[in-house]
């Protein structure tokens, strides 16, 4: 990362971050102001100020913050066959660059610079309230404490900045986000994974925004405990759709610009179906493929395919039932679901258990192997409050009963145990009773 601070680097760092290992990318951030903390504490006396540049205790603490920066990253390639290493740190002049490019490059790494370039004083001034609201480094401090912070630090780096040019850098693979914008200089990006990452930063969103999500009402196979087919909507399944509509209006704020995404099946189309707003419809949305099991109980699976039925226990995330998908092949294919669930706002996405438990997982930051074990219950709103550092969730439940359709690891029977630790965090309320029932 390049750029003065509150530019976004840190939430920029770790959007990129969380968006590589939902794909599955080994990703890893490393934040240079960590290492700059524990080096101050180690070297520097009570009143020094790290940012004061005749102070020499300070430099050296800054510059063997960078060193360690540095040596965390190597190592952590050692112990990688390939992956991407985030430096998320000012880097703020040329000579500073060539030094990471061309110790990167003896270690056989490829370097690929993100400035974030931003002379829009509106813009930088709605960043550093946004840190102080959102930011874990400025938790507890006062807005006054966070400006005055950030000024000294914006005013101390500005004396050593280099923005990023073809004419000094040419060379070097960079992208230059403009004023955080979707206005981008790109230079010599080379590999699949670096143009994936451009693609991403473009759709990239910094305004805080919601995104609603909904399973399609209890379905007549849901009723049956049938997994896959397309089955309608059962009567309490009808029931929600009737609902949601109250629902959307209720508690979706600016719902007259709202969008309804649906799967192709029946099911979820039949849950938007009472909805007045514009609808799309993604194949890439559909339920995941159970193949030679679809349309089966898993009372059935475990039955007619054993093997089956406990390598999927096993290894949720990665089996892939017989002609039919896996969870990691549902989320390869959601991946322009994300894309365009970054650059828009006010969508109520309708789809299905296991797709939801994947883009739940991408903005939730859940781990692989716990997202295809989450609890998604049906007859459910969910509301993801996206701000810059993290994102809130509220489910707001329908009050009218419907089945469970989970089921628990080793068993082939659906329900939950009141325990269950992967059940979606955050607040819930009853669009009944709207009073918070839980807290995160
Ligand atoms: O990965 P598991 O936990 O089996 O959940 C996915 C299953 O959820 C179901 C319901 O059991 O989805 P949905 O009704 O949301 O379309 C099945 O169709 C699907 O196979």
């Amino acid at each position: 990362m390049v750029g003065l601070p509150a530019r976004g680097k840190s939430f920029i760092s770790q959007k990129v971050r969380r968006y590589l290992s939902w794909l599955s990318v080994p990703t890893q951030s490393f934040n240079q102001s960590s290492y700059r903390k524990k080096r101050a504490e180690a070297l520097m006396r009570k009143d020094d100020d790290l940012f004061d540049p005749s102070n020499e205790r300070a430099r050296e603490a800054r510059r063997l913050a960078h060193e360690d920066s540095i040596a965390a990253i190597l190592e952590w390639f050692n112990t990688q066959e390939a992956g991407v290493a985030i430096y998320d740190g000012a880097n703020i002049n040329r000579e500073i660059r060539k030094e990471i490019y061309t110790t990167l490059d003896e270690h056989g790494i490829q370097t690929l610079f993100l400035e974030s370039f931003c002379n829009d004083e509106s813009k930088v001034r709605a960043n550093i309230m946004d840190i102080n609201k959102t930011s874990p480094d400025y938790a507890d401090k006062s807005a006054e404490f966070t400006v005055a912070d950030l000024e000294k630090k914006i005013n101390f780096y500005s004396e050593f900045y280099e923005p990023m040019d073809v004419e000094h850098e040419g060379d070097y693979t960079f992208i230059k986000l403009l004023n955080l914008s979707s206005d981008l200089l790109i230079n010599r990006i080379q590999s699949y994974l670096q143009s994936r990452i451009v693609f991403y930063i473009v759709n990239l969103h910094v305004k805080p925004r919601y995104i609603w999500l909904s399973r399609h009402g209890e379905s007549q196979y849901n009723l049956e405990g049938k997994i896959g087919g397309d089955a309608d909507l059962s009567e309490r399944g009808w029931k929600y759709a009737r609902k949601l509509k109250d629902m959307v209006n209720e508690y979706i704020p600016n719902n007259e610009n709202l969008q309804v995404w649906t799967s192709t099946l029946t099911r979820t189309q039949q849950t938007g179906s009472f909805l007045p707003y514009p609808k799309k419809t993604w194949k890439a949305l559909d339920e995941l493929d159970a193949g030679s099991c679809d349309g089966l109980t898993y009372d059935e699976i475990a039955e007619q395919f054993p093997g089956d039925f406990k390598a999927r226990d096993d290894n949720k995330f990665e089996y892939r039932y017989p002609g039919g998908e896996s969870y990691r092949d549902v989320i390869t294919r959601l991946e322009p679901i994300i894309m365009e669930l970054e650059n828009q706002e006010n969508v109520l996405v309708i789809t299905h258990q296991a797709v939801l438990r994947c883009i739940y997982a991408y903005f939730m930051n859940v781990h692989q192997e716990d997202s295809p074990w989450m609890s998604i219950p049906l007859h459910t709103l969910i509301k993801l409050d996206i701000r810059a550092y993290d994102t809130i969730v509220t489910r707001i439940k329908a009050d009218i009963p419907a089945v469970s359709t989970y089921k628990e690891k080793g068993t082939s029977k659906l329900g939950e145990t009141k325990d269950n630790s992967k059940i979606l965090a955050g607040t819930v309320i009853s669009s009944t009773h709207p009073e918070v029932l839980a807290s995160k």
